[in-house]
């Protein structure tokens, strides 16, 4: 595998070992995921000195990170990965019901399932996280769903700010967008940024007959009764996907009960990954943004002479295996530090953001006392209001395999799938994520008129994040899951806390899963599933029918099904825990320019800043604001 450490010199992107900083920037931003690098890039394209520091490396040219098909593999790399185990609920018995709970055994290996041996140490549930130029989007799905007009009104009415105005947000998706799978809508999209979009090429799905009974009993579990014929060529299964579910007219907002193209930040053409990295690479090549890899950081430095604490840069140390969740092979560790002379950009995560500013004394008095250290500003709210999303599904298995699969082995040894991704210009099966259509329900508890749930089908066993789920997901090729996603859920009650004082170790990660609104979030999430059920039930099997075997035939009534669901799902869209808020909310942790109240020169632009959790999928919703925060910073610059 390619680049890993080189590094595109001084153009400007550097491993951290030969890293020729200077000592001062105007910015400094920490974290280069979809939060940190556009905010980046556009500073310094707009003539600023930037650093983003990035505690993982670059995967540019590796094909885990290039071809889309490999991104469930990704999140399993391990020079990539940062592996955190968090808590569903707080209590350990309730947690322990989960198949996927995560113990460590005497001999440092790991038990995951529900027997666990005697003395057995509990880890908890693998939430898989990236650190890599990119952040998480160089192992994400790539989805890239509009959030709901609803969630930017939400932040302009509780701060009072109309900037957060629905048409105004709509426009920076536009100037972050290259649209690529729809070439005349500029009212919706934009055509000429950086994120590039693109849909699975539909030649793939029409191949494989039982993808299409699959497809055909999708439409008809939404009531659309459809033929087989119209589906099993090219432009008629794109007629019946007519509608785009990023658009302006016929998006989340208006258009249930449709079966829609899943866009993906993918480049067509070669279809293989984009992300935030290419901007930032871009970027560095034509401005004075530096970037510095394998470098974490472990706390901002302060002038405390003012009344107001002022942030002054940061301390990092260089070198790989640093963090506690970096299982990369440690390297000599190098401290050092930098200095940002106008102001320091947190964007490293909703883990890491909470813990950054905590170790730097913002956050909870209480708290930072009990493991000695200095308050800079006591903001109750830092590590609080975490929320996720709720996932689960229905796996169920044919007879026979998916055509669609057959002879890739995911880069182990030939791989004849992977040499028509690189080699041929109509690229085969490589050149999706897997998800290529989804549905919007409105489940009989949501909130107002949008879908508050997004389905979609995955040709694999997929039944949530632990160790060698990737591996588990395709070792056999006849299964399909039916994959729910509850979208707009209730829960606010997670949390981040320290475990201790020091930079390398792992925060506290509990979600107290169904602690608010878990009634209406199960009800729900149960319409899903009979939604995925119904799917298989009806499909009029053109190529073998399919059996369930997961939640299974057992688990039918509603208390069941609840305690399922509340037992195996997982979330994968972690956020909101350095809120914005209202200025008279002492839970408030931002105001509504992402300033960090209560000191200076310091913001947060990561999935952190959401009060409420948006959309469907959360990386779009998070290029938007990180293209809002470069105007906001431009505009005080
Ligand atoms: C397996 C998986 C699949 C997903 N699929 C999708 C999808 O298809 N669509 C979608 O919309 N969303 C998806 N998501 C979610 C999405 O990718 C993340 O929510 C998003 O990347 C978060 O962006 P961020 O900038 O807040 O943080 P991150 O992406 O986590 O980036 C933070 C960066 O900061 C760095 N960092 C952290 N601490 C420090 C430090 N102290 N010093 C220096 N650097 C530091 C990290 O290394 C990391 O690179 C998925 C998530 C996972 C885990």
């Amino acid at each position: 595998h390619s680049n890993h450490g080189t590094l595109h010199k001084r153009g400007k992107v550097s491993s951290g070992k030969d890293a020729s900083l200077l000592e001062e920037y105007e910015y400094v931003v920490v974290g280069s995921g979809p939060g940190g690098s556009p905010v980046a890039s556009r500073l310094a394209l707009a003539g600023h000195t930037v650093l983003l520091i990035e505690a993982g490396q670059d995967f540019s040219g590796d094909p885990i990170y290039e071809v889309p098909v490999m991104h469930i593999f990704a999140s399993e790399y391990k020079d990539m990965r940062w592996s955190f185990y968090v808590n569903h609920f707080a209590d350990l018995e309730k947690q322990k019901k989960d198949p996927k709970m995560t113990y460590k055994l005497a001999d440092g290996s790991h038990y995951i399932g529900l027997d666990p041996p005697a003395g057995a140490e509990p880890l908890g549930i693998l939430y898989p996280r990236a650190a890599a130029l990119g952040g998480c989007a160089a192992h994400n799905g790539m989805i890239t769903v509009y959030p709901n007009n609803k969630d930017w009104t939400y932040i302009q009415e509780l701060t009072g700010d109309d900037s957060w105005e629905q048409t105004k947000m709509r426009n920076y998706y536009k100037k972050a967008e290259k649209c690529q799978y729809l070439l005349n809508d500029p009212t919706s999209h934009g055509y000429s940024g950086w994120l590039t979009t693109t849909t699975t090429p539909l030649y793939l799905v029409v191949q494989d007959l039982k993808i299409i009974s699959l497809v055909l009993a999708a439409a008809s579990a939404i009531g659309k009764h459809v033929v087989s014929s119209l589906v099993t060529t090219v432009t008629g299964l794109a007629n019946i996907l007519a509608n785009d579910i990023n658009s302006e007219n016929f998006g989340a907002d208006s258009s249930l009960h449709q079966l829609y193209q899943i866009p993906l930040f993918m480049h067509a053409g070669r279809y293989h990954r984009g992300g935030p990295r290419e901007f930032v690479v871009d970027a560095a090549s034509k401005s004075r943004l530096d970037v510095v890899l394998n470098t974490y950081v472990t706390n901002v430095t302060w002038d405390l002479s003012g009344d107001v604490p002022k942030a002054t840069g940061v301390n990092f140390i260089q070198g790989t295996g640093v963090y506690g969740a970096d299982e990369r092979a440690k390297s000599a560790h190098l401290p050092g530090s930098v200095k940002a002379t106008k102001e320091v950009i947190i964007s490293a995560g909703t883990f890491n953001t909470p813990q950054i500013l905590k170790l730097s004394g913002v956050g909870p008095r209480a708290e930072l006392e009990s493991f000695n250290i200095p308050v800079v500003k006591d903001l109750p709210g830092v590590g609080t209001n975490m929320q996720d999303r709720y996932e689960v599904g229905v796996a169920a298995q044919a007879p026979t395999d998916f055509a669609l699969l057959k002879g890739c082995t995911f880069l182990k040894g030939e791989d004849p799938c992977y040499d028509k991704w690189k080699n041929d210009l109509l690229t085969g099966p490589y050149s999706t994520n897997g998800i290529a259509l989804g549905i919007l329900q409105r489940s009989s508890v949501a909130e107002d008129e949008n879908a508050d749930i997004f389905m979609s089908g995955f040709p694999g066993l997929f039944k949530g994040y632990r160790e060698q789920y990737a591996e588990i997901a395709i070792a056999e090729r006849n299964w399909w899951t039916w994959l729910v996603l509850k979208a707009h859920s209730r829960n606010n009650a997670g949390s981040v806390l320290l475990k201790s004082d020091s930079p390398f170790d792992m925060p506290n990660i509990t979600f107290n899963s169904f602690g608010v609104g878990g009634a209406d979030d199960l009800t729900a999430i149960r319409e899903g599933l009979d939604f995925g059920r119904r799917a298989f039930k009806d499909l009029i099997p053109l190529d073998g029918d399919f059996t369930e075997h997961w939640p299974g035939p057992n688990v039918t009534s509603d208390a069941d099904l609840d305690e399922f669901a509340s037992n195996e799902s997982w979330g994968h869209h972690a956020c909101c825990t350095a809120a914005i808020g209202a200025d008279d909310d002492k839970m408030a942790v931002l105001d509504s320019s992402f300033r960090v109240r209560g000191v200076s020169n310091l913001r947060v632009v990561d999935a952190s800043v959401f009060p409420k959790i948006p959309g469907y999928y959360i990386s779009l919703p998070i290029y938007m604001i990180s293209e809002k925060a470069a105007d906001v910073i431009l505009a005080d610059a």
